[in-house]
């Protein structure tokens, strides 16, 4: 069971500590922000939410589904737990599980997004392969129903699932991720026609065919670096990036929740941080599970 005054008493300081050090990081490069996010994202969802994307090669960083996080992610949660380190009281009390969860909700504050309590006591995992990441990871290309399963499988609900689909108001993605969609949807129609067309033939100038794969261009073409609802304004006008974007307004299962969404901002931030929340309690180890790792990138 977690609870946000975890370190009341063996390190008082972490959640300001872990701010500072991620404000700084921030302030150095804007990558911090949805690098850090997704990190966040694509560790609770293998082994749970428990430090294990962040072991060292060979590990759950070989899967292709892992290969294009950002590094800048992994960056700030070693320096957030080199600030803790340095507080003689904190040295290595904190887990750099609770310390990627705290360093998420300082990411969407500073983007804008909606601040909220974040419950801790992870304890950090000891098992990292690149085979327990296959089909743990949702694809670009999936259906609502595919989705669903996958959040489902984490107690996640499909409004959950929206709400933190939502997270697509900031960062970019590689050309490679969509290009299907933009070049060969099918033998009948080369562009997706759930995509707006005028979006469809600039995201075909962004990304040339045969273009240089490390380009990637923003996610949410309105407001790329604010956490916000854009998304989903993005969705009701065939601006979703990816099919597991698009499907959400697409599927009438769910495009009243996007509706809702576009239509008030706080509609929104509420689902994001009940959603957030959850997300940071799947299958976390507690109690004597697992460690308190002293290198983030290394089991003890
Ligand atoms: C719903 C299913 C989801 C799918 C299919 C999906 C897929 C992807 C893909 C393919 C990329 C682009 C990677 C690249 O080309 O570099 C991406 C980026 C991103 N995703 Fe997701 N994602 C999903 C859900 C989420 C969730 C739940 C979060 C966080 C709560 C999230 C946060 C992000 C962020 C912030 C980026 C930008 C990363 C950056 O700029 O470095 N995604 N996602
Ligand atoms: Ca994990
Ligand atoms: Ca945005």
């Amino acid at each position: 069971q977690l609870r946000t005054g975890f370190y009341q008493n063996s390190c008082p300081n972490v959640e300001s500590i872990v701010r500072n050090a991620v404000r700084q990081k921030f302030q150095q490069t804007f990558v911090t922000a949805p690098a850090t996010l997704r990190l966040f994202f694509h560790d609770c969802f293998v082994q749970g939410c428990d430090a294990s994307i962040l072991i060292a090669s060979p590990s759950e960083k070989d899967h292709p589904d892992d290969m294009s996080l950002a590094g800048d992610g992994f960056d700030t949660v070693v320096k957030a737990k080199q600030a803790v380190d340095r507080d003689p009281k904190c040295r290595n009390k904190v887990s750099c599980a609770d310390i990627l969860a705290l360093a998420t909700r300082e990411v969407v504050v500073l983007t804008g997004g909606p601040s909220y309590p974040v419950e801790l006591g992870r304890r950090d995992g000891r098992l990292s392969t690149k085979a327990s990441v296959q089909n743990n990871l949702p694809q670009p290309g999936f259906n609502l129903n595919q989705l669903n399963t996958m959040f489902n499988r984490h107690g996640l609900s499909q409004t959950d699932m929206i709400a933190l689909s939502g997270a697509h108001t900031l960062g970019f993605a590689h050309c490679g991720k969509f290009s299907n969609r933009i070049y060969n949807f099918s033998p009948r129609t080369r562009i997706d026609p759930s995509l707006n067309s005028g979006y469809a033939l600039q995201l075909r100038q962004m990304c040339p065919q045969r273009v240089d794969p490390r380009i990637a261009i923003n996610m949410d073409p309105t407001t790329p670096r604010t956490f916000d609802n854009a998304y989903f304004k993005n969705l009701q006008q065939g601006k979703g990036l990816f099919t597991s974007d698009q499907v959400l307004f697409t599927d009438q299962r769910s495009r009243a929740t996007v509706n809702s969404f576009a239509n008030s901002e706080t509609a929104f931030r509420q689902a994001f941080v009940s959603a957030i929340t959850k997300l940071g309690r799947v299958g976390v180890k507690t109690g004597n599970a697992g460690e308190i790792r002293r290198d983030c990138s290394r089991f003890n």
